[in-house]
């Protein structure tokens, strides 16, 4: 699915968190977004997921206005890092957890955890709290409760932030092979600028609510290094 912003901005009372974003990702890209703190990176993801609304402007998804949809219309899988698992609910019952809200028929359920368990390589953990799980395998099972519903549209905010260097660099290789396998729209943000560089197709630079400068990633690091305020 291709995601068409239009003229978006988001405001909190005065404050401009947004001004006047026009962008277009292709369906099945991966794109970084990176920034400073505060350049609105969270803000444009929370609102193409349908978590916060755009003061102005509008989202397309694939040709279709989507500005008002609700979030389930939109058929999202999101990782927030303040989104955590359920506690009380083993690995298993985490990445089912989407599939039944949307009424799917046990078999179903079974094979597609099964699917996900694989493909997140924690066939063996299914039935583990997420206390039980390190901080890598956590975020793995995060992924996976994403990806149940086979979303159109992948959005991460820092999915890898909390995690030492050895895990991110596991956890951001898996990512671009999960990306090859199954090539839907991705947006991650994070502050790490060697990741966006290494995982990405498209790297979009924020600052202070507006676009500094959208390429790919030899484009986008030319610009980091010859701005190194950025
Ligand atoms: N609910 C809110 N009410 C008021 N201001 C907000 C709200 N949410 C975000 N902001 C402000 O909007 C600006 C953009 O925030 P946002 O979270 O999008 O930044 P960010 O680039 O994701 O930052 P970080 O990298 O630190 O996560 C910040 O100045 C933030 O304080």
């Amino acid at each position: 699915m291709s995601i068409l912003i239009e003229n978006l901005s988001k405001k909190f009372g005065t404050f401009s968190a947004l001004s006047h974003i026009n962008l277009e990702i292709k369906s099945g890209s991966l794109v970084a977004l990176i920034g400073p703190s505060g350049s609105g990176k969270s803000t444009l993801l929370r609102i193409i997921a349908g978590l916060d609304t755009a003061t102005e402007g509008r989202v397309w998804f694939t040709g279709r206005d989507s500005t008002f949809l609700s979030i389930q219309e939109r058929e999202i899988g999101f990782v927030f890092q303040n989104y955590a698992l359920f506690k009380h609910m083993t690995v298993w019952e985490n990445i089912a957890f989407g599939l039944d809200i949307r009424s799917t028929s046990l078999n179903i359920i079974s094979d597609q955890v099964k699917q996900l368990l694989k493909l997140i390589q924690l066939e063996k953990f299914a039935d583990r709290y997420p206390n039980q799980l390190s901080g890598g395998q956590r975020q793995r099972v995060a992924l996976a409760r994403a990806l149940a519903i086979e979303p159109n549209v992948l959005l991460l905010d820092e999915p890898f932030g909390a995690l030492d260097i050895k895990v991110r660099k596991d956890l951001r290789n898996w990512l671009r092979r999960l990306h090859k396998q199954a090539p839907m729209t991705t947006i991650f943000v994070t502050h790490d600028h060697q990741e966006a560089l290494e995982v990405a197709d498209e790297i979009i630079l924020f600052k202070q609510g507006r676009i500094e400068i959208l390429g790919n990633p030899q484009d986008v690091y030319k610009h980091l290094t010859t701005n190194s305020s950025s």
